[in-house]
């Protein structure tokens, strides 16, 4: 039978005045929204930095990154190879121009040199509005920082870490017998990921908190679930990260949201008034960061403007960074030094040899000083945090407009910059055969054979580790 085209309704509805309309929105907001996914992304190329092509609308160069195909620093090393020659090169973050400094004078410059122009990492709080424990010291700007970063840098004085060798030594006795029990019921194989995590869970908790975790010997311990949850990441915080990638962040602050479950903030909270109650109350004499603490809020005067410093929540915001920032990073350097030494033995030997003679010499017990003599350990240690920074990219903003000199670009406030270390640490011309564990980069002569700004584990300048 023929179809009568006449009597059929469609073409009539795809003609409607309301569905004809309803189109040219549509088609606006494709447009709009492609104008504003692609806004800053023809930066570089109208200022004449080099820069990495094809961004894609929205998510620019992070594509691979957010879909968790890439690892940020892998996308970045990428990049780093492919502009050879270049001080700088440009990607864009999302919708965002990013500055990727290659040079190590310029990289040396920014930390250090003109830290008075970087002297943030995070541009703004905007999406962290109610996150209780987001005012420490790593995201605080500016003056703020400034304050409390004096006052808090006594807390790794050399008399404080003299004091805390007797509880590092009696974590390390624990992280022995770990390992022996390891490898007698394992037969030989050891799991140093977890024993290191577990190792540092229990030293940071005796040294910065005077507090037992028993993580060695409890995996499930408290200490180490709240560790775990911490790193381990949820669908929750990819979503949330995602919406501050794409500038939506301020829907966070509108809606509330943080990024960390409840009962994380509620452990840190809770840790702090207990170790604190212990030390007003004389049920600890410490020396310890929480002492440290203790004095900060005791001592301080009220502000002219009516305000404090050390407000319980600054307290608390710092407890939970020196548990995090300490956490981490020490437990990665240390299973990936363990792991360096199973696979170079002729290097574990040299310095087990070397480490068990000064041992020898010192009646058996060690000591700080003693720690510092031990040259040969720390060109392993530093070799370790060349092959695997725990912090592979650094970022700093643009606090003061910034002329790069020998160029024609000029960096404004609230631009970001991103210091490739890992890129640095395993660039041939600084490090002949970057992939080689070697030591012997370490010696006073070969260290001062390189330029400043191409070991950087623990950042550079001012804003470098507190903990280093
Ligand atoms: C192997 C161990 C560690 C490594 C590799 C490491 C690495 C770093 C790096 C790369 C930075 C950024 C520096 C910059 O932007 O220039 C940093 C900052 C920081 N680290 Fe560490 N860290 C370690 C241990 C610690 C420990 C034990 C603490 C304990 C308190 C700590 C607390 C901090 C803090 C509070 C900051 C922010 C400093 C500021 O903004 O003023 N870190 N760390």
């Amino acid at each position: 039978m023929a179809v009568d085209w006449s009597a059929t309704s469609w073409p009539a509805a795809v003609f409607h005045p309301s569905v004809a309309l309803a189109a040219a929105v549509a088609a606006a907001a494709v447009l709009l929204g492609y104008a504003y996914s692609t806004y800053h992304h023809g930066k570089w190329r109208r200022l004449g930095v080099p820069h990495a092509g094809g961004p894609t609308p929205l998510l620019g160069h992070l594509t691979d990154v957010v879909m968790g195909r890439v690892p940020l620093v892998h996308l970045v090393h990428a990049l780093y190879g492919q502009f050879d020659g270049c001080r700088y090169f440009g990607i864009y973050e999302a919708r965002k121009p990013v500055l990727v400094v290659r040079d190590p004078g310029l990289v040396h410059s920014v930390m250090v040199g003109s830290f008075a122009h970087f002297y943030d990492r995070n541009a703004s709080k905007v999406s962290f509005k109610h996150d209780k424990l987001f005012d420490h010291i790593a995201n605080l700007r500016g003056e703020h920082w400034k304050a409390v970063r004096a006052k808090l840098s006594p807390t790794f004085s050399s008399a404080k870490l003299k004091s805390m060798m007797g509880d590092m030594n009696e974590c390390t006795e624990r992280l022995i017998d770990n390992l022996n029990g390891q490898i007698t019921t394992n037969n030989g194989v050891v799991d140093v990921n977890e024993a290191s995590a577990q190792f540092t869970t229990d030293t940071i908790g005796r040294c910065a908190f005077g507090l037992e975790c028993n993580a060695l010997s409890n995996p499930d311990s408290e200490f180490r679930r709240t560790g775990r949850d911490i790193f381990i990441p949820t669908r929750r915080s990819a979503i949330l990260n995602f919406i501050r990638l794409v500038d939506f962040g301020w829907l966070l602050d509108v809606f509330r949201l943080c990024d960390l479950p409840d009962h994380i903030y509620e452990f840190f909270g809770n840790v702090l008034e207990t170790t604190m109650e212990q030390h007003k109350t004389g049920q600890n004499n410490r020396n310890d960061f929480i002492s440290l603490l203790v004095k900060l809020k005791d001592d301080e005067q009220v502000n002219k403007d009516g305000t404090k410093l050390f407000t319980d929540e600054i307290l608390a915001a710092n407890s939970f960074v020196f548990f995090v920032a300490g956490f981490e990073t020490t437990a990665s350097i240390l299973s990936y030094c363990l792991y360096e030494l199973a696979i170079n033995p002729e290097i574990q030997i040299k310095l087990r040899e070397i480490i068990k003679e000064k041992h020898d010499e010192n009646e058996g017990k060690l000591s700080y000083d003693m720690l510092k003599e031990l040259k040969y350990l720390d060109m392993v240690i530093n070799e370790t945090f060349r092959l695997h920074p725990p912090v592979p990219i650094l970022s700093r903003v643009c606090t003061k407009k910034y002329s790069i000199p020998d160029s024609d670009l000029t960096l404004n406030i609230g631009e970001k910059l991103l210091i490739p270390t890992y890129s640095l640490h395993n660039d041939p011309k600084y490090y002949p055969n970057p992939e080689i564990f070697d030591p012997e980069r370490f010696t006073d002569e070969n260290k001062a054979l390189r330029p400043h700004g191409t070991f950087l584990p623990f950042g550079d300048g001012p804003r470098i580790c507190i903990g280093k």
